[in-house]
């Protein structure tokens, strides 16, 4: 059976500046489940925007299809919710309206109170609550107006959230407080989510998968990387897992070392560009003799 979303065989390219053609990534393929939270790392250039922007619909590729929920996505929909670097946010409405206004287009038959109850309870789980929502979003912190798109995003409940590196902008304590409210909310939600960041130990705390590139051009989704730590997770106590230095160390490996020796290997005729399954659990016993404290099994799938 396909997955909730199923990228099949992808390819982009782009001219090269020199009336040739640049490969960004070629037959790229694999699937998100429904209410899972993937998240895709990799070095700058290799094509992480260009994949979010195609799951968007805001891109073409040239060549492959993206599937969700048994339909081709073709441009943008109401169905697709997309957060950035940037909160992409009205600036002459308030934090208020800036939900309200998504909400009442994708449920039109909803009543004014019945739109501002919801939004208003969306915006009160990033801790935007009292008069603040009343004001425009051009008088707030850039902490508060990325609470302000998290809260839209989620309050319009997309088939699929595309996250692309929301935190960037953001200093380290607000970032931190944001990824703890963003968690919460996706805790109470069943919402499939798909992020880009370069923040490794954000994407452990966040993440059920990790999706590794290769360095672009001619990049790939190399691994993706079982995330083996249960949920609900908080900042301060994952470091105590078992598995988060093994997972982390297996992450700054790939991302050090991996990503430069897999890089620019063009695909061979009839090669499935998939990624390799990756699961580290140093919580099980190993088979291994040689290594009683380590699950590391990769699965070409
Ligand atoms: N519209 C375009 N025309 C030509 N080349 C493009 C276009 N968009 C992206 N590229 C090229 O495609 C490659 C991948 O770009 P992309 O922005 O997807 O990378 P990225 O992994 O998101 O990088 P970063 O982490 O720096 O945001 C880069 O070499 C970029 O220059």
């Amino acid at each position: 059976m396909k997955p909730y979303l199923s990228i099949e065989k992808l390819t982009q390219r782009f001219p090269d500046g020199a009336g040739g053609d640049m490969t960004v990534f070629e037959d790229a393929t694999f699937g998100v489940e429904k209410g899972e939270f993937v998240v895709i790392l990799g070095h700058s250039g290799c094509g992480k925007s260009t994949i979010m922007n195609i799951l968007a619909g805001l891109a073409d590729p040239t060549a492959g299809s993206v599937i969700m929920d048994g339909q081709e996505v073709k441009g943008p929909s109401l169905d697709r919710g997309v957060v950035f670097q940037n909160y992409s946010l009205l600036p002459w409405l308030t934090t208020l309206k800036n939900v309200t206004f998504g909400v009442s287009a994708r449920h039109p038959e909803w009543s004014k109170a019945n739109v501002e109850a919801h939004s208003t309870k969306f915006l009160a789980m990033v801790g935007l609550d009292g008069d603040v929502i009343h004001r425009k979003t051009s008088q707030l912190s850039g902490g508060m107006r990325q609470r302000v798109s998290i809260a839209r995003a989620f309050a319009n409940h997309p088939k699929l959230l595309l996250l692309d590196e929301p935190f960037g902008a953001l200093d380290a304590l607000t970032r931190g407080t944001i990824q703890d409210e963003l968690l919460k909310i996706w805790g109470q939600m069943e919402q499939t989510v798909f992020m880009i960041t370069h923040d490794i130990d954000e994407a452990i705390l966040l993440a059920d998968r990790i999706l590794l590139m290769t360095n672009g051009p001619q990049a790939r989704v190399a691994e993706s990387v079982e995330i083996t730590i249960p949920r609900p997770r908080s900042r301060t106590e994952i470091v105590e897992h078992p598995n988060y230095y093994a997972i982390r160390n297996h992450l700054v490996q790939f991302l050090g070392k991996r990503s430069k020796e897999l890089a620019g290997q063009p695909m061979q005729p009839g090669e499935m560009n998939k990624p390799a399954t990756i699961r580290i659990d140093k919580t099980t016993p190993s088979d291994d003799p040689e290594d009683t404290q380590t699950v590391l099994r990769a699965v070409n799938s």
